[in-house]
Formats: C-alpha cells, sequence, structure tokens
C-alpha cells in the first residue's frame, strides 16, 4: 500500500459508490483505520459497460465489460483492491485475481416495479429489462408479456419507466434498497422468479498474492462467500454465460449448503428447474443433473 492509503477502484454508478462506501466502512471498523490518518480512497474507474447504454450487455462482450478495466488496474497496482457486484463478475477470473471477501448478502430477491404482481400485469403489458434470465422467467409466467431492452443504471431506468417507456420493470431488491429505495417495487417470491447467481453480493477483489488479500478477507461473510461461490460453480460446469437464461440461489444451512437452480429458454416457453443438498460440491452436481434432464431446447442454450 503506497503512503498507507488503501486504494479501492469501483465503477462510478450511485449503486457502485454506496457498495464501495459500504467496504469502505467495513474494512475501517476491522483494522480500526482512523478516518484521518490516510484510510481508505475510493477510487472511481469507467468501465466499457458504463460507457455503452445502446445495447444489450451480451451483445457487446459479456459481463467482462464491468471488470476489465478494474482488473487492468488491480495488477498494474494502481488499486489494492476492487469493489463489485459479485452478479456482474464472470464465471472465470484472471489467475492472479482472488475473491479476497464478500459482505453480507442482502435481499436477494427481484422486484417488480408499475404493476402490483406479475398477475396484475395488464394484457400484452411492455416490460423493460436487458436480463435474459428476467425474460424467459417472465415469459413462462406470462407468454402475453413482452420485453424490451432496457439499460443503464437503476435511477435511469426508473426514470424510463416513469415517462411510460414500459408498463413496468424489474430490478434487485439489493440494489434498490442500498439506494435507499425501500420503498419501489413489490417482491416477488423467490420460488416465483429464482434470482440470478449471485445476485445481492458485493464481492472484493485483490491481487492473489499481497498483503492485500489478507487485509480484505479480515471482512469476510463466510456464509454470503460460500453461497456465492457454490451459484458460480453451477454456472462454471453450465459453461454459462451472460446470454444464458439461469437462476440459482444457494443458502448455507447448517455445515451444508442447499442450491435450488433453473435453466430456460430464451422465451421461457421450456424449463427445467432442481434442488440439491450437500458439501460444495452440489454446484457441479446440480449442474449434471439439470443438463442431463433439460429438454433439448434448453440443453442447447448451455452447450458452452
Ligand atoms: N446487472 C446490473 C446489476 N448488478 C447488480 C445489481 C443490483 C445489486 C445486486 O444484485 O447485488 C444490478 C441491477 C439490477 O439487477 O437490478
Amino acid at each position: 500500500m503506497a503512503d498507507d492509503i488503501f486504494r479501492l477502484g469501483t465503477r462510478g454508478s450511485p449503486l457502485a459508490l454506496v457498495q464501495a462506501g459500504m467496504v469502505r466502512d467495513a474494512l475501517m471498523a476491522a483494522h480500526g483505520w482512523a478516518p484521518d490518518a490516510g484510510g481508505v480512497e475510493i477510487v472511481v474507474i469507467r468501465t466499457t459497460g458504463d460507457r455503452v447504454q445502446d445495447r444489450a450487455l451480451a451483445e457487446i462482450g459479456g459481463k467482462a465489460l464491468w471488470t476489465k478495466e478494474l482488473d487492468r488496474a488491480l495488477l498494474a497496482g494502481e488499486v489494492d483492491a476492487c469493489v463489485h457486484s459479485m452478479k456482474d463478475v464472470e464465471t472465470i477470473r484472471p489467475e492472479a485475481i482472488a475473491i479476497a471477501a464478500m459482505l453480507e448478502r442482502a435481499d436477494v430477491r427481484d422486484r417488480l416495479i408499475g404493476a402490483d404482481s406479475i398477475a396484475a400485469l395488464r394484457e400484452g403489458a411492455v416490460v423493460g429489462t436487458s436480463s435474459p434470465r428476467r425474460a424467459a422467467q417472465l415469459g413462462r409466467l406470462r407468454p402475453d408479456v413482452q420485453t424490451v431492452l432496457f439499460r443503464g443504471n437503476v435511477d435511469t431506468r426508473l426514470g424510463k419507466l416513469a415517462v411510460g417507456e414500459v408498463d413496468a420493470t424489474l430490478l434487485a431488491a439489493a440494489g434498490l434498497d442500498r439506494l435507499g429505495r425501500h420503498d419501489t417495487g413489490v417482491a416477488i417470491a423467490f420460488d416465483q422468479m429464482l434470482p440470478a447467481p449471485a445476485q445481492g453480493a458485493v464481492g472484493i477483489e485483490t491481487l492473489a498474492d499481497g498483503p492485500a488479500r489478507e487485509l480484505v478477507a479480515a471482512i469476510d461473510h463466510v456464509d454470503t462467500h460460500c453461497a456465492v461461490m457454490v451459484e458460480r460453480a453451477l454456472l462454471a460446469a453450465l459453461a454459462a454465460d451472460c446470454h444464458s437464461p439461469v437462476a440459482a440461489l444457494a443458502r448455507v444451512e447448517g455445515d451444508g449448503v442447499f442450491l435450488r437452480a433453473q435453466l430456460l429458454t430464451e422465451r421461457g416457453d421450456e424449463s427445467v428447474e432442481g434442488e440439491l443438498r450437500g458439501d460444495d460440491t452440489v454446484g457441479a452436481a446440480l449442474a449434471r443433473d439439470l443438463l442431463a434432464r433439460a429438454p433439448a431446447a434448453v440443453r442447447r442454450l448451455f452447450a458452452g
């Protein structure tokens, strides 16, 4: 660390800044760093994902667009750690980079904004989302509903909804809550809409070798870390990418983990779901089971 200042890299969106602030506060508390003695400096790094707003992420290069510039700064020693929404972090990471810690997971559910429930959406409603998972799950529950591409940060999306570009949208409760929008939208039960793998979890990456890793590990929430790694193992075993409509939620229970997952076709007309209880190998095991039972149209999307 240069000059006893711990430099924390982050994207510059309002949500990213709130999350980076949470990590800064946790680090300061864990290590007793005083606010006036160097402490933690937040370094904002603009990513390609922030710059390109008019196309679906899957179309222009996937989740790496959220991390590439942050990875570069970390590898170059310009920052000591980077903060990410784990949902946006690719399954396969550079070998020199380690997920050193995760904060305690927030509400994992999605919230619907613009209607009181999925059933209450008007016939033929237009719902804005750029998540293949949400579009597929919505199509499965409501084949009459149309989804349209919807990007931009949370405020941008809520603005588009407010001017009537769409009838409704779906956003992660975790992001809304962290932005102080506790009353925005209605939560969808997770047995109706299983969340994205890693939804609601904030992760902190450091170099795999170096002093920052251990400093950051001090704020790790072990159960969150374990659950999210199991969900990521499922993604890896599925060879899923950000085009793949996949939902998963793991929970640590006693000394084991309980994992639920769902794979769908793009419009959700076919799907397969399952659950498995066990140790940290359940991600790969459930992936194998789902692929074996999946209708051909689903399996095709997960061929890697
Ligand atoms: N893909 C964008 C993204 N990445 C993380 C969150 C919300 C916070 C989280 O899930 O941890 C969001 C917005 C959303 O899906 O509503």
